[in-house]
């Protein structure tokens, strides 16, 4: 099959490409690119042809004990061995070469100074030709420099890599490239020291979370402190996607694969290369497709739909997902080997109940946003309605609080934000002890049916009643409770035509009843 390369990844990668091309042109069952060591030692970087086995990768020969070695690469010239010349066969250990097979070495020089050999081997005899002894020659002048190059910017990949450590331990809550994961509490830290040391690597990540904790800003945050920065961040959110066009989304089509495929596409892995992939929601991917995707996590080689060529990337994969996907493992839901590849370094998000200390500080930096967005001075927030705040539990977790705040800043009109803004009223079906743990927000879906100020007024009363048991003055009394004074209470109550005495119970004193 035709292999399309569009980015090797690594020097092997590279090397293989270079010795795969040669043979199209050079007839050799063995060809060996070894590399110079500072101490004077040649080691294999690559071995490849119908004669390298798994003991060459390991090999490594002194130069101190090879003269003849050492004076080809002095030189500085290719040099055939000839038939009957009396030589030691480098790889005698490791193979059985015949007598008198054909040898080429070619030592490999880079900016003058020499990086390596190559060496060439048939088992037939005077294969290699005095012109291919001249082409060789030449082409390892090519190859030094692709080895070179390609070292040095494995060196700069390694730095890239050490400064990226250096400047991730220096970030501090307030730097602009932790702006989307907010949060201080020690939950909520353990989280960004996780991203942090994370991010530098090329680690599968496997994030889990409940909805709206923050998967996909965690996701983004990982690739925006990696050294891949300044290569795309793509998404794809597996859920609702049959197997084809899950394969067509990451893998891509050519023209007429299917029937509506009019154009050639290319999938997310192709337009990720030297990026992240974000795999929303993978718990939701067709059985069909994973040992595809497994596939190109092993390989990192793929095709597109309807393509013959197989096509390779370098691509950093981040997984997430809101189920347990253990648990789909289990179920036979989800491929047990895909799942340990994904899962490499799993990171657990908290949800916002378990880190209310995060609440106000999330609260703030919304409210902050959306005044911005509004182009209005930031409004404050009322004690009472942090508090409310604080006391509810959640569902929707940071996305909810967002909403919650956005509308708030909308309908405080620049005004201080309070409880009513934010949709937070008390519930009249739960019995509460304390007037505050029966916030509710109006859930996001319920919007269209949000209580006007009128309900919420009423269902607010009511509850204080239920809490005092129809008492509305004194210390204990409804009119304390809501901070107002008991004769507006009263009016109130008359006027929104709320029945005081289902609330009254028998020890509320006659005095109280009389008023
Ligand atoms: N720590 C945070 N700091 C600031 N904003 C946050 C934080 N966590 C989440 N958000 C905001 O909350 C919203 C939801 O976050 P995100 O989409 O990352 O959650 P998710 O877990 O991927 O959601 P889902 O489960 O629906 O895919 C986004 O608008 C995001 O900007």
């Amino acid at each position: 099959m035709d292999r399309k390369r569009l980015v090797p990844s690594s020097s092997d990668k590279i090397l293989e490409l270079i010795l795969t091309a040669l043979r199209d042109l050079v007839d050799y069952e063995l060809a060996v690119i070894l590399k110079l060591t500072e101490s004077n030692t040649l080691t294999v970087q690559k071995a490849q042809g119908p004669l390298a086995n798994e003991r060459i990768k390991d090999f490594s020969v002194d130069l101190s004990r090879r003269r003849d070695l050492a004076r080809i690469i002095r030189f500085d010239q290719p040099y055939l061995f000839a038939e009957q010349e009396e030589h030691e066969d480098t790889y005698e250990d490791l193979m059985d070469l015949p007598e008198g097979h054909s040898c080429l070495v070619a030592p490999l020089y880079f900016q003058d100074a020499p990086i390596g050999l190559m060496t060439l081997d048939h088992s037939v005899c005077n294969m290699f030709s005095p012109a291919i002894v001249k082409f060789i020659g030449t082409i390892s002048r090519l190859i030094a420099v692709i080895i070179a190059q390609n070292e040095s910017s494995q060196y700069q990949d390694t730095l890239r890599r050490d400064l990226t450590r250096e400047r991730n331990l220096l970030l501090t809550r307030e730097s602009p490239q932790l702006k989307n994961i907010r949060g201080d509490s020690p939950a909520w830290s353990r989280v960004i020291d996780q991203v942090k040391i994370v991010a530098e690597s090329d680690l599968p990540v496997l994030i889990h979370g409940e909805t709206g904790t923050g998967k996909e800003q965690v996701a983004r945050t990982i690739h925006k402190l990696s050294p891949r920065n300044d290569k795309p961040f793509i998404t794809l959110n597996c859920s609702a996607l049959n197997a084809s066009l899950a394969e067509s989304e990451l893998f891509g089509h050519e023209k007429g694969a299917f029937t509506s495929a009019i154009a050639q596409r290319k999938g997310r892995f192709e337009i990720a290369d030297g990026g992240t992939l974000f795999l929303d929601e993978i718990a939701d991917l067709p059985m069909e497709i994973q040992p595809k995707l497994l596939r190109t996590l092993q390989e990192g080689t793929f095709e597109r739909i309807g393509g013959e060529t197989t096509r390779s990337c370098d691509v950093r994969i981040i997984a997430a997902s809101h189920m347990d996907l253990k648990k789909r493992v289990q179920e036979g839901l989800f491929r047990e080997d895909l799942y340990y590849r994904l899962g490499v370094y799993p990171l657990e998000l908290p949800p916002l109940r378990q880190r209310k200390e995060d609440i106000i500080p999330l609260t703030r930096h919304f409210a902050q946003q959306e005044a911005r967005k509004a182009k209005i001075r930031t409004p404050d927030i009322s004690e009472e309605a942090l508090e409310g705040l604080l006391r509810y539990p959640w569902p929707g977790n940071v996305r909810e609080l967002q909403n919650a705040i956005s509308r708030g800043v909308l309908l405080a009109k620049g005004k201080e934000i309070g409880c009513h803004h934010l949709g937070l009223y008390p519930s009249a079906l739960v019995p509460e002890t304390d007037p505050l743990d029966s916030f509710q927000v109006a859930p996001a879906e319920s919007r269209s049916r949000f209580p006007s100020m009128v309900a919420v007024e009423k269902r607010h009363i009511e509850n204080a009643l239920s809490q005092t048991a129809g008492k509305i003055y004194g210390e204990n009394g409804a009119a304390a409770l809501l901070g107002m004074k008991p004769t507006t209470l009263q009016s109130r109550i008359k006027k929104l035509k709320i029945k005081r005495q289902d609330f009254l119970t028998s020890d509320v004193s006659i005095v109280d009843m009389q008023r």
